[in-house]
């Protein structure tokens, strides 16, 4: 295999670095960018090529040792080999460089940021392992660096044999108030095989109509109790469900529900795709009616308890429905929104959302996004219809990852 040396440009998007060979892009994972070191291009596609280091000839200052025995094995981290200050420097450059490639002036990114370890409270097992990266195997551990205390002391104490069989959710947090279980402290665990037992004992089907009638989201919900968890947030207690959508880093969660609702207030706000409500809890302080819009019912289930008493209205479909059967309504009714949180999927807004922002001219929108990407291709439309991106927040939810999660602040002067 022929061997190359390179000094790659920049770290992109997933976390490879990009470098050139003869013109062709080049991604590198686990390189550094200004490094010097040697490759060899294991699989090659007609736009580009991926490459494995063979060996490392000038390090970057920045590399170092991983602190993981599993790291480069399991599919979870995949920036350990860097000093936590350049990864958050990378993790900004790329969230610009998302930004930048959608023409838009990008302002002064700020980092919200927590430990760089020993942050996450949710993590998923299978037969009691994890995944090994690109392969069917099940990798043992009884410890990970990432995982919160809670996490850690259910992988000191429960051998890989007596774990669960199967894909098993576990979230575990010293913020964990109340659950349905009590088996151990501060900590929910979701086993999917169980659930589906639990459904079709419900619905008094057989599995598989059960599985259907569960996956028939605007027809009613199925929720399973038994994966209810309430966790304390800046003082307030928020009910979800520990298979369904819920933040992992508990820390930067509070200092990012600080960002969103920073400097804002007012008489209406639209919490659209609202999980479990975690971000209306604070908005209702603020403004004195919350509508929210989510289309898994499950979680609105959640919402509904998490804003109990306080001024609301929640809507069970899709945001794009939402926006053409019950928006004109709402609007006329209510008045205009004097503030927008929109936390999509990674897809990002929906088309008819976000031309439907385009066109209300609300004076703030929050945005958070799992993908920069679609959030900056959403954001080129709002800043084409006339609002101003003010601010923009790498949300480091996931630190050791080339995961970006980010907050921008719209508004329409
Ligand atoms: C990133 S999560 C945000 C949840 C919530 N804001 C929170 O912080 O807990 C995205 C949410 O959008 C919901 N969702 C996905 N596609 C949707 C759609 N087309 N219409 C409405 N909700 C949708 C998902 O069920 C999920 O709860």
């Amino acid at each position: 295999m022929e061997k190359i040396t390179v000094i790659p440009e920049k770290m992109v998007f997933g976390g490879s670095c990009l470098a050139k060979v003869n013109g062709k892009n080049v991604f590198i994972p686990y390189a550094i960018p200004g490094e010097k070191i040697e490759i060899s291009i294991k699989k090659s596609f007609r736009d580009y090529d991926i490459a494995e280091i063979e060996k490392v000839i000038e390090p970057s200052v920045h590399r170092q040792l991983p602190f993981c025995p599993l790291y480069g094995k399991c599919g979870g981290c995949n920036m350990q080999h860097i000093d936590i200050d350049f990864q958050r420097e990378l993790r900004k450059q790329m969230l610009a460089d998302c930004f930048e490639r959608e023409g838009i002036n990008v302002p002064e990114i700020e980092t919200i940021s927590g430990e760089p370890a020993n942050y996450r409270s949710r993590i998923q097992l299978t037969d009691g392992g994890l995944n090994e990266k690109q392969s069917n195997n099940i990798l043992k551990l009884d410890f990970c660096p990432i995982a919160t205390d809670e996490i850690n002391s259910y992988l000191k104490n429960v051998s890989q044999e007596k774990r669960p069989l199967g894909r098993v959710h576990f979230f575990g947090d010293k913020r964990i108030v109340s659950s349905a279980q009590n088996e151990y402290d501060h900590l929910v665990i979701a086993d999917e095989t169980k659930k589906e037992l639990w459904v079709s004992k419900q619905v008094g089907k057989s599995k598989k109509k059960a599985k259907n009638k569960v996956r028939q989201r605007f027809a009613g919900t199925l929720a399973d109790t038994r994966n209810n968890c309430t966790v304390c947030i800046l003082g307030k207690q928020i009910e979800f469900d520990v298979q369904g959508f819920f933040q992992s880093n508990m820390d930067v969660l509070e200092k990012t529900i600080k960002a969103v609702t920073f400097n804002m207030g007012g008489e209406n706000v639209l919490d659209m795709y609202c999980g479990a409500g975690t971000f209306s809890v604070f908005l209702a302080d603020i403004f004195k009616k919350t509508t929210l819009v989510e289309h898994n019912r499950d979680a609105l289930v959640h919402a509904e308890v998490n804003m109990a008493g306080k001024k609301h209205e929640t809507y069970g479909l899709s945001g794009s429905r939402w926006v053409k059967e019950n928006a004109p309504m709402i609007l006329e009714k209510n008045g205009p929104f004097d503030a927008v949180v929109i936390d999509p999927p990674r897809s990002g807004m929906e088309k008819e959302v976000c031309s439907w922002l385009c066109k209300n001219k609300t004076a703030q929108i929050r945005s958070i996004s799992c993908d920069p990407a679609t959030q900056a291709r959403d954001a080129s439309y709002l800043i084409r219809s006339g609002y101003k991106l003010t601010k923009l927040y790498l949300l480091d939810f996931y630190p050791q990852t080339s995961h970006i999660e980010s907050l921008a602040y719209f508004e329409f002067v």
